[in-house]
């Protein structure tokens, strides 16, 4: 079986990632941290609150990416861009969930998949990778005369907004729609708006505390209203998707994969 080192290991993610390895024992065999982190050294278990791992934080470079075979990348995006070189150089596959990406950085993503295998998903929980279907369904039924708004809510921590998985979710049914989202999207509304354009999908985003990350999907017509939501209670649910992509990526070809062919949710009508 192939192993598995998890870059950015100190995060919140990379925490959640040593957890699930440790929990369903699977192949962990490197934790990198930031090159110069204090925390080089020191057991990446207990940094996660699980227990002793014996396996102790390198710093991130291409001499460390040798120390697996694959490697799971939840960290920022000027980090994962280094990522991204250090892992071509390297020839070791990557699964990808960091947001908040640029065109740019989305086209470094496509370019370096082109020389190893690449699964990036803004969301790798069985239940949104799901919602990605069902909106489009509700789109094809009510968007022609409904209005459709898209809100999200994370944690204070977050960076990116609106969330990844909220801008998939906008992609998926402009997708359904024949409509380009650049054009119809509206991020937040202040001040004499003017009535609503039905055409629009509209962007609502609320950061607070520690919510892991919820997602709805509102189609709101005259009458009545069809709200379709996803609430993540736990980090565990992204990293055990995570874990999965990573297993799913042995031996295949360099290429960009989706989380909906990890999971096989592609073929869905
Ligand atoms: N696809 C999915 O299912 C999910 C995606 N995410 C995404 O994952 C990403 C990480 O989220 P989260 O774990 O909460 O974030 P954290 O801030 O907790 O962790 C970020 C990690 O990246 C490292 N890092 C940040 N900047 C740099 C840099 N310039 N160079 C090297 N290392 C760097 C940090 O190291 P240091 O501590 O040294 O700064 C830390 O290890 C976000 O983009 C988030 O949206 C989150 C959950 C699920
Ligand atoms: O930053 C987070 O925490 C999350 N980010 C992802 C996103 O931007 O969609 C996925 C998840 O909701 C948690």
């Amino acid at each position: 079986m192939s192993t598995v080192g998890i870059l950015g290991a100190n995060g919140r993610m990379g925490r959640a990632l040593v957890s699930v390895a440790k929990e369903h024992q699977l192949p962990i065999t490197a934790a990198t941290v930031r090159a110069g982190s204090a925390l080089t050294g020191m057991d990446a278990g207990e940094l996660a609150g699980c227990g002793k791992l014996n396996l102790a934080f390198t710093e991130t470079s291409v001499a460390a990416l040798a120390l697996a075979d694959i490697w799971i990348d939840f960290t920022m995006p000027e980090a994962m861009l280094v990522h991204l070189e250090l892992a071509v150089q390297a020839k070791k596959a990557l699964v990808i969930g960091v947001t908040g990406l640029t065109d740019q950085q989305y086209a470094a993503v496509q370019q370096a998949s082109k020389h190893i295998p690449i699964v990036w998903a803004p969301n790798m929980s069985v239940g949104v990778n799901l919602l990605l279907h069902l909106v489009q369904t509700a789109a094809k039924v009510m968007g022609q005369t409904a209005d459709i708004e898209i809100i999200e809510a994370h944690h204070r921590f977050k960076k990116d907004a609106p969330s990844g998985t909220a801008m998939a979710i906008g992609h998926q049914i402009a997708k359904a729609l024949d409509r380009n989202l650049a054009d119809v999207a509206v991020y937040g509304r202040e001040g004499m708006t003017g009535e609503r354009d039905q055409k629009t999908i509209g962007f609502a985003t609320v950061r607070g505390g520690d919510i892991i990350g919820d997602h709805t999907a509102l189609f709101a017509d005259l009458g009545e209203r069809l709200e379709i939501t996803h609430k993540a209670s736990s980090r565990s649910t992204f990293a055990q998707g995570a874990w999965r992509a990573a297993l799913w990526l042995q031996n295949k070809q360099p290429g960009l994969y989706s989380m909906q062919q990890v999971l096989g949710l592609a073929d869905l009508a």
